[in-house]
């Protein structure tokens, strides 16, 4: 597998009136493409920052970020990002929301809103189709925008905390369903986490950022054995505590 995400020497500042932050200092990583990285750290070492920054959402001034080779301005149309609260339209019945990325990249054709609809059968939820989502319960509602998310066939997907806000069954129904969609479509994803147990369940490798300014403290590769077993069983296997205690002495209070 070729090289996809090549991020270098990335540095972020925020700057207001009064003083500067700076967010993630000399990041460099690379990420194969079809492979799954999961991104962990404390509270403020700029997870979210590097996501944003992937997403467009960001400019880039120190370091660069290449996908598949090509600058990562050039490529937005292709990264698909699905945030922590789920953003559905309140006014858009579910289906009319899970087509709304085809539309608003003008490529809503038959074909492919069919298969919007067919990733929201395969989410579980092609019988609420015509609800609003006030209808659906959290767990639901974050279903919905991960079909919508994927409907516009992202070659690169990008989730900021997708499942923190769900209770134990829905996240690891949805860690199952994510991890399944990704063994089918191998898209490269990227996923932040503060769920150490979510991290060793989904990724191929975990990324620790640790510090203010965030620095890259380690990747940690998961074990073939793990990374083809289903979330809740991975939780049971016998390499999962090691894993857990090597993850929690990386990462910062
Ligand atoms: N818009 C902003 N303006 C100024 N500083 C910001 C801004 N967004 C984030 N920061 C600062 O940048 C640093 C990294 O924040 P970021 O949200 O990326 O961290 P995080 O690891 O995602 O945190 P959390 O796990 O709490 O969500 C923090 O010091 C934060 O206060």
């Amino acid at each position: 597998m070729s090289t996809y995400v090549e991020v270098r020497d990335l540095t972020h500042r925020y700057w207001d009136v009064k003083s500067e932050t700076i967010a993630l200092k000399e990041i460099s990583f690379s990420l194969k493409e079809g492979s799954f990285l999961v991104i962990v750290g404390s509270s403020g070492c700029g997870k979210s920052t590097l996501l944003s920054i992937l997403a467009g959402l960001y400019p880039i001034h120190e370091g660069f970020i290449t996908i598949d080779g090509n600058s990562l301005a050039s490529c937005q149309k292709r990264i698909g990002y699905v945030l922590q609260k789920d953003a559905l339209l309140a006014w858009r019945t579910i289906k009319q929301n899970v087509q709304l990325g085809l539309e608003i990249q003008g490529i809503a054709t038959l074909k492919n809103k069919q298969y919007a609809f067919d990733l929201l059968d395969q989410v579980g939820l092609g019988h609420v189709g015509d609800h609003y989502p006030h209808q659906l319960s959290g767990g639901m509602r974050q279903r919905v925008a991960l079909a919508r998310t994927l409907a516009v066939k992202p070659d690169l997907l990008l989730l900021d905390e997708p499942f923190s806000a769900l209770d134990i069954k829905n996240k690891i129904h949805l860690e199952t369903l994510l991890k399944s969609i990704h063994k089918q479509q191998k898209k490269t994803t990227i996923l932040v986490t503060h769920d150490l147990e979510e991290a060793i369940a989904l990724g191929d490798d975990v990324l620790v950022l640790s510090g203010h300014p965030g620095t890259l403290r380690k990747i940690m590769k998961i074990p073939d054995s793990i990374k083809n077993i289903p979330p809740l069983e991975v939780r049971g296997h016998t390499l999962f505590r090691s894993l857990f205690e090597d993850l929690w002495r990386e990462v910062d209070l």
